[in-house]
């Protein structure tokens, strides 16, 4: 598992752990995993040009001391310096000693010098930066991302915000970025995490200090863990069975895809209600297809209702009807506009909801725009709303649940934005939630499954490719399946 945590919690440990050190060990610790990082970016050291913007916080005094070591090494390093007379001083001694060479931020003589450079190290910035970069350090990140040179982030991208991912402004887009002690969240969610690039962690012993992280993403080991397995003495019900509520006359391929991807997430059997049982049938005969309301369709373990469902009274009904039962119930795309709000707040039983960015703000009365600059805080924010779980989807997938760290998926393509798409990602979470795994680990697992399943299949593909994908990354999550 990855955590991130916000600046706040971040400088509470780093204050603890720097009461129990000699001043200076952090940063030290710091500009060496730097340095390394860097070294091994250009394949060495020896005749390499490096070019440092350096602020005058501890960000740019990582930066300095990094390139006082590459110096040493044998790069030729220039040190554009934004405010000169308050460059680090510890760190700009450093680089002097080392025969670096400083400049002040003059646009002609910098540009000229990140024009020639192999590598820029992006010390502008950390998490002390507040707002959009100011005029003069949004020249110098710009020049940064049209020269050839490989740009490495100091802890994060200047100009990003480290708490939510938003960027304000002018940003550094970094091809890698070497960040300090911890994860930060803006690290990890979009837009900024897009001017991220590689990403990697220094260790510099704060683990002993932090709390409970602020986000956390899954990774494969995570995720192996939480997939259902069925043991030995078993049955249909116990592995779970899914209701899918889907599709209509006019949207019945909505049906097959959301049923599609209920079959490939580990339940025993999946139910399908509605007006698309002769094409789902045709396309996976083992589902049990039922033409009634839900409420007569059997036992389920978890609802799925929403899919190309339309907005006539039936569908309403359906909705309601799903709400009512005290199974989880996984609630995504029309039924997001057909639900009483007061009946998903009311459920005993697990809701989660799936909007994508448009729909959210609809659940909000927000600005799609501002969902999508502000990602962390509307999923957060809808969770809280509407007392459920929710998986706000898009360019990074985001899981809330109140009391609980965000959770952000870290697979997925831009492949992934496409017709029936998220029909998959609803009947697989789902599956899950069927199989017994709690709300919020059952929409983490399925993002994680579907996002993976993007990145597997050959491009471009159309959704039901997406679901029959499914089992083979499965399986290279958990390879003993
Ligand atoms: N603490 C630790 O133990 C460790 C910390 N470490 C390192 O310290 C970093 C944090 O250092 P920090 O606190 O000095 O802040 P930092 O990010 O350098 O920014 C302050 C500078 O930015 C400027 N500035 C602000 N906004 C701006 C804008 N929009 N556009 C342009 N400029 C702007 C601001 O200017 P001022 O307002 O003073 O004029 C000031 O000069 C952290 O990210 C990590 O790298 C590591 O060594 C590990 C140990
Ligand atoms: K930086």
């Amino acid at each position: 598992m990855r955590h991130a945590y916000t600046v706040e919690t971040v400088r509470a440990a780093e204050r603890t752990l720097m009461s129990r050190l000699p001043p200076g060990t952090l940063m030290q610790r710091a500009a060496a995993g730097l340095a390394a990082a860097c070294g091994s970016l250009m394949h060495g050291t020896y005749s390499r040009r490096v070019v440092v913007l350096a602020g005058s916080g501890d960000n740019g005094g990582d930066a300095l001391y990094a390139a006082a070591r590459l110096a040493r090494r044998g790069a030729g390093v220039t040190a554009v310096l934004l405010t000169p007379d308050k460059a680090h001083p510890g760190g700009l001694a450093a680089l002097r000693r080392a025969g670096g060479r400083t400049l002040p931020p003059e646009p002609e003589a910098a540009d000229q010098a990140i024009a020639q450079a192999h590598l820029i190290l992006d010390g502008i910035v950390g998490i002390g930066g507040r707002g959009g970069l100011r005029p003069q350090a949004a020249h110098l990140a710009r020049t940064a991302r049209e020269s050839r040179a490989t740009v490495v982030a100091v802890d994060l991208p200047s100009g990003i915000d480290p708490d939510t991912g938003e960027t304000p402004g002018e940003t550094v887009h970094a091809d890698a970025t070497v960040t300090f002690g911890s994860y930060k969240p803006g690290l990890l969610i979009d837009p900024a995490a897009e001017h991220v690039g590689a990403l990697r962690l220094i260790d510099i012993g704060l683990g002993p200090y932090l709390p409970p992280p602020e986000l956390e993403a899954l990774q494969h080991a995570d995720v192996a863990a939480l997939l259902p397995t069925p043991v030995g003495e078993t049955d249909k019900y116990r592995r779970g069975v899914v209701g899918v509520v889907a599709g209509s006359e006019r949207y019945p391929g909505a049906a097959v895809l959301a049923v599609g991807g209920a079959l490939r997430g580990g339940a025993g059997a999946v139910r399908y209600v509605g007006p698309g049982a002769e094409a789902v049938i045709a396309r996976y005969p083992e589902t049990l297809v039922t033409s009634g309301p839900p409420s007569k369709a059997g036992r389920v373990q978890a609802w799925v209702v929403g899919p190309g469902l339309g907005d006539d009274r039936a569908a309403r009904q359906a909705v309601a009807e799903v709400l009512g039962s005290d199974v989880p119930v996984l609630v995504d795309a029309d039924a997001l506009r057909l639900a009483d709000r007061d009946q998903i707040r009311r459920r005993t039983a697990a809701t989660v909801l799936t909007p994508h960015a448009g729909e959210a703000a609809a659940l909000l009365s927000a600005d799609r725009a501002d969902v999508e600059s502000a990602r962390l805080a509307h999923v957060k924010q809808l969770a809280e709303a509407y007392q459920a779980t929710v998986l706000l989807k898009g360019s990074t997938t985001l899981i809330a649940q109140r009391g609980h760290p965000v959770r952000v998926n870290p697979t997925g393509t831009a492949w992934l934005s496409t017709a029936g798409s998220g029909d998959v990602l609803s009947g697989l979470t789902g599956s899950l939630l069927a199989a017994g795994l709690t709300a919020r680990d059952a929409a983490s697992v399925g993002a994680y499954l579907h996002g993976l399943a993007g990145r597997e299949t050959p491009v471009p593909f159309g959704a039901h490719e997406l679901a029959d994908r499914i089992p083979q990354v499965w399986r290279s999550v958990h390879p003993r399946t």
